[in-house]
């Protein structure tokens, strides 16, 4: 199943239950991380955009993003980068949990652009994760990622993400009002 959601909606914390809900999971945000600790990708945009995007040879997230989102052939250039690099490390997974005994009731990918990128069609099922605006620029604010704006721009509405998804949870509750939800999904999805 393809899990997806605004920024701030709660889809890490989505994740986090569906795991201990015993699903096996995986987040694209995650893989990207560990891209960038890679050599071979530090390496590609120390040649697009200069030594300051990895001080001492770490990229500094911030000053990809600042990069990223400046221009849209600059965000187009680095997702062509990274996201036929991320499909390859979702398919690995996938047949590393295919072969598991006994199967997790569910598989799960994180993954915030979803529809955006066109990646909704690999999943059987879809989730949107959605929360109540006020209470996603609260738990945004305490985040603090650069070019928010931009990245909102380039993203669907929360009401076209779960009018596309198979299964909307609205996460404006506690974290058990969370577990709940996601428990019924998971019931849903196996039903
Ligand atoms: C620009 C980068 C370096 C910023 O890193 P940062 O640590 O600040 O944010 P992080 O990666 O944790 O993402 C946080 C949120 O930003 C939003 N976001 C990230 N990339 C994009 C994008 N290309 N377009 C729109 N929104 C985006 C998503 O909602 C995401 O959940 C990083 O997000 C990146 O490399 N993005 C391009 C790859 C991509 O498209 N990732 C999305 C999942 S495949
Ligand atoms: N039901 C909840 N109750 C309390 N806090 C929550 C709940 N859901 C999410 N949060 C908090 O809100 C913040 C954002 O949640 P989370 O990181 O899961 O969102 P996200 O959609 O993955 O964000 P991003 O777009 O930044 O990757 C986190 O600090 C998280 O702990």
């Amino acid at each position: 199943m393809g899990l997806t959601g605004g920024i701030a909606a709660g889809k890490s914390t989505a994740l986090e239950a569906l795991e201990r809900l015993g699903a096996a999971v995986l987040s694209t945000d995650a893989v990207v991380h560990e891209l960038y600790a890679s050599p071979e990708v530090r390496d590609l945009v120390v040649a697009r955009w200069g030594g300051a995007v990895a001080p001492g040879g770490t990229v500094d997230r911030a000053a990809v993003a600042a990069h990223a989102f400046a221009a849209p052939e600059e965000r187009a250039w680095l997702e062509g980068v990274l996201w036929p690099r991320v499909g390859a490390r979702v398919a690995a997974w996938r047949e590393q949990v295919v072969a598991q005994e006994p199967p997790p009731p569910a598989a799960v990918v994180e993954t915030p652009l979803l529809f955006e990128a066109g990646m909704d069609a690999a999943y059987d099922a879809t989730l949107a994760i959605v929360a109540p605006e006020a209470l996603r620029a609260e738990r945004a604010g305490a985040r603090g990622h650069a070019a928010v704006a931009e990245r909102t721009s380039r993203q669907l509405t929360q009401e076209q993400k779960a009018s596309r998804a198979t299964y909307v949870v609205v996460n404006d509750g506690s974290i058990e009002d969370l577990d709940r939800k996601l428990s019924d999904v998971l019931a849903k999805l196996n039903g």
